[in-house]
């Protein structure tokens, strides 16, 4: 059995810091997708936006996803349109647990707000974009084995215990040791 766990969900939600936690408690491999696709082009995610489109990027997002995959013991953060497509899904859902990492606006906007980092948000008016992405993507992101609501006044170390414990609850062979 493939025992990856996955974390998915909006920009700022904390898939990438959650997922470092996690590793570490859990003495596991990490990646994160967009760090893995940034050193496999050798540019940043918003180079890589600006010079071949989000399509590019969207492909190499699904070719990374499925190789780190493949270790099959890892935790994997990924990018948060990722999810997005089928392709994807069902990759994640044959080799491992998804978890949703639930995130209000006001806190996804507090953390995303002065980072230039996501091209997705270089618009005239971000917090409407953020608004809009999370209105669209909120009932694909639902169809995750496992939701876990984090806010602002959670620490990381508190919402990894979280997800460490909703695991244990719902399929606790995927902590057990090889
Ligand atoms: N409870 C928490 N969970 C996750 N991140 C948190 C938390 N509290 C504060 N943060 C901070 O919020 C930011 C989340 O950003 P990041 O992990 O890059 O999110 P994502 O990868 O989902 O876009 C990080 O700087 C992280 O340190
Ligand atoms: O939501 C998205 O479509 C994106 C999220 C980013 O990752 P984080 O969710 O880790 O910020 C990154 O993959 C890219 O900027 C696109
Ligand atoms: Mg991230």
């Amino acid at each position: 059995m493939r025992r990856n766990i996955v974390l998915i969900g909006m920009m700022g939600a904390g898939k990438t810091a959650i997922g470092a936690e996690l590793s570490r408690r859990l003495s596991r491999p990490f990646w994160d997708t967009d760090a893995e696709i940034e050193r496999a082009a050798a540019m940043t995610i918003p180079e890589i936006f600006s010079r071949d489109g989000e399509a590019f990027f969207r492909a190499r997002e699904s070719e990374v996803l499925s190789r780190v995959l493949a270790g099959g013991d890892s935790i994997v953060s990924t990018g948060g349109g990722a999810w997005m497509r089928q392709a994807n899904r069902d990759r994640v859902t044959q080799n491992g647990l998804s978890v949703w990492l639930d995130c209000d606006l006001d806190t996804l906007w507090h953390r995303v707000r002065s980072r230039p980092t996501r091209p997705l948000l270089q618009t005239a008016e971000p917090r409407q974009t953020l608004e809009r992405l999370l209105a669209e993507r909120r009932p694909v992101y639902a169809l995750a084995d496992i939701r876990i609501q984090t806010n602002m006044g959670d620490t990381v170390e508190e919402t990894a215990d979280q997800v460490i414990a909703a695991i244990e609850a719902r399929n606790p062979a995927i902590l057990e040791a090889k």
